[in-house]
């Protein structure tokens, strides 16, 4: 990929009302930002000026993945792509915006599900789409860009899938070509780059998205939404995979690379400012022919906690042409589960113990239990946890979101609280850490103040459920001390991972909002920003369109 991948986006920078510049402050006229992309293959072909994309109507029929039925959440704007490659523009608030919200919210997603008349199967699959929302004096400027990915380009130019992608792969012509895509597998070289799973500030200010192919880390601008830049790592850690959410500081990157051939993980830290990562250390798996998926993992202060789940890589579901109902990995019961706990400064194992199965993409905090001597005693860390049910995959199959009856499918997950004794004692304990109930046994797409990374920590901010429903529906504040919830509901709306942004000053760890995406049920879209005190709506910002559903965010203070 080329350093600069679009050079004639000066349109954009000269009417955008982003941070840190002072020409296009927020809040003026709606502003039309020029096209500067061919027509794609894969959307819509914009005109020369950018109207905000139409209301989705219902097309042709798909292939795959296709979208069913007229009417109900088959119309959901959620599950349908984005039909422009990109729009920015002023956004209509309703309610009054904190003064102090100064700086971009950033979110990632998979958006773009369609390839001409072929739809993709499932959530994951789909070609990241960015969504940015400027905050400045009570105003919001939004926009969303496709990310410009190696994968995403290829599909343009030839209008089918040319990279390995999370359950779809490219379907050989040939027999020939059969045998060269399993010699470019084993290279990396047909994985995928579509990066539309997270999004991060590193601690040096560059923005970065990320997805599990360790090729599909991204360097974007927050300001334009260009693709800048491939992250290279400059490093000899090799690994084609990795945790697609590493955890990031102001200081450092802590990232987890499996290895498919020894079966364990590589842990492994960088510096902010540097692409090169050093080993920390390795662990072993206990159980199993292969790593437990780790989509992500939590820290402590001093210590990186590795899960080791039964749900595992499979080297053979790589290979496939045609997904299996649990993509690239299987279930391995049998193998038992583990959690393993390594030092920061020493790379040592300092426990791994044997817990009751589980099923999570993601962990939300850990920190350390201490007794009367402040001697660490055990580890805590929590979980989105989906009731060891690998059910939750097939769930987001788009068919399935797409067809919502009115029947309660949306299987039961809670958050899972593991107990890792530093003791030597041979096993760890799970439980939920409330009662479900409390957010509708629905839970996933979590975010905590980030001041209490790594430790002790009360609140918790992620989607829940209000039953029935095929999917999460809700936006939920957990309390772990209380042990309650608090609720935000719309009905027909589907909620993004509600993102916890700190009031400058803030003393009290929920001092603050929470900014959640939301595609609503009349198919438009708008930025949710919730007291994060109260969990009321203090306002949203419009978007003249409806959004597709996205993943994860993060968030760019104007000053840094
Ligand atoms: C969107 C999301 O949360 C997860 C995306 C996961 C992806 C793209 C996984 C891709 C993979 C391959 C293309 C082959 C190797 C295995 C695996 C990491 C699952
Ligand atoms: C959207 C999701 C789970 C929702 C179920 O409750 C998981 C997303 C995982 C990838 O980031
Ligand atoms: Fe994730």
């Amino acid at each position: 990929m080329s350093p600069t991948i679009s050079s004639s986006l000066c349109t954009v920078a000269a009417l955008s009302g982003r941070p840190g510049r002072r020409a296009g402050q927020p809040g003026g006229s709606k502003r039309a930002v020029a096209q500067p992309l061919a027509a794609a293959a894969v959307t819509e072909a914009p005109p020369a000026v950018i109207a905000p994309p139409p209301r989705p109507v219902v097309g042709a029929p798909r292939r795959r993945g296709g979208r069913g039925v007229d009417g109900g959440a088959d119309e959901l704007v959620a599950w349908k792509s984005i039909r422009q490659e990109r729009w920015e523009g002023a956004l209509e608030v309703e309610g009054k915006l904190p003064a102090w919200l100064d700086g971009t919210y950033l979110r990632n997603g998979p958006g773009l599900w369609d390839l001409g008349d072929y739809g993709f199967r499932h959530l994951f699959d789909g070609y990241a789409t960015l969504v940015r929302v400027s905050f400045r004096d009570g105003h919001a400027v939004g926009a969303h860009r496709q990310i410009e990915s190696e994968a995403y380009k290829a599909a343009r130019r030839h209008g089918k899938v040319c990279y390995r992608e999370f359950s779809e792969v490219p379907k050989p012509d040939s027999f020939k070509s059969f045998v060269g895509q399993l010699a470019s597998l084993l290279s990396g070289n047909s994985l995928t780059d579509n990066s539309n799973t997270g999004v991060v500030r590193l601690g040096d200010g560059r923005v970065l998205c990320l997805t599990e192919t360790v090729k599909g880390s991204i360097v974007v601008d927050p300001d334009t939404l260009d693709t800048v830049s491939k992250f290279e790592y400059e490093d000899k850690l090799g690994g084609l995979i990795h945790s697609a959410h590493p955890i990031v500081t102001d200081t450092e990157f802590w990232t987890l690379i499996p290895d498919l051939i020894r079966p364990g993980y590589v842990v492994a830290r960088m510096d902010a400012g540097s692409n090169e990562r050093q080993f920390v250390g390795r662990v072993d798996c206990r159980g199993g022919p292969a790593p437990g998926w780790v989509h992500s993992f939590p820290v402590t202060e001093n210590y990186v906690v590795v899960p080791e789940m039964p749900l595992r890589y499979c080297a053979a579901n790589l290979l496939r042409a045609e997904p299996t109902p649990l993509y690239k990995f299987q279930w391995h019961l049998e193998s038992g589960s583990y959690m393993h706990v390594m030092c920061k400064a020493s790379g040592k194992i300092v426990a791994s113990v044997e817990v009751p199965p589980f099923v999570t993409f993601h962990f939300i905090n850990a920190y350390e239990e201490k007794d009367e001597e402040g001697r660490v005693t055990a580890i805590i860390a929590d979980c989105c946890e989906h009731n060891a049910d690998t059910s939750i995959l097939d769930n987001l199959r788009l068919h399935n979101l797409r067809a919502f009856t009115g029947e309660d499918v949306l299987t039961d997950a809670r958050v899972g609280r593991f107990r890792i004794p530093l003791d030597g004692s041979p096993f760890g304990e799970l439980e939920a850490a409330l009662d479900p109930e409390e957010h509708g046994r629905g839970m996933d797409m979590c975010s905590i103040n980030p001041a209490h990374l790594g430790k002790e920590y009360r609140y918790a901010y992620a989607c829940g459920a209000r039953r029935p429903c095929n999917f999460p529906n809700t936006l939920t504040k957990i309390d772990l001390v209380e042990k309650t919830a608090k609720n935000w509901y719309e009905e027909g709306a589907v909620p993004s991972e509600p993102y916890f942004v700190a009031r400058p000053g803030a003393l009290e760890e929920d001092d603050g909002v929470a900014i959640s995406m939301v595609s609503a049920k009349d198919g438009s879209g708008y930025a949710l920003v919730l007291d994060a005190k109260t969990f009321k709506e203090i306002a949203r910002a419009k978007f003249p369109y409806g959004l597709p559903y996205g993943l994860h965010c993060c968030w760019v203070p104007r000053d840094k």
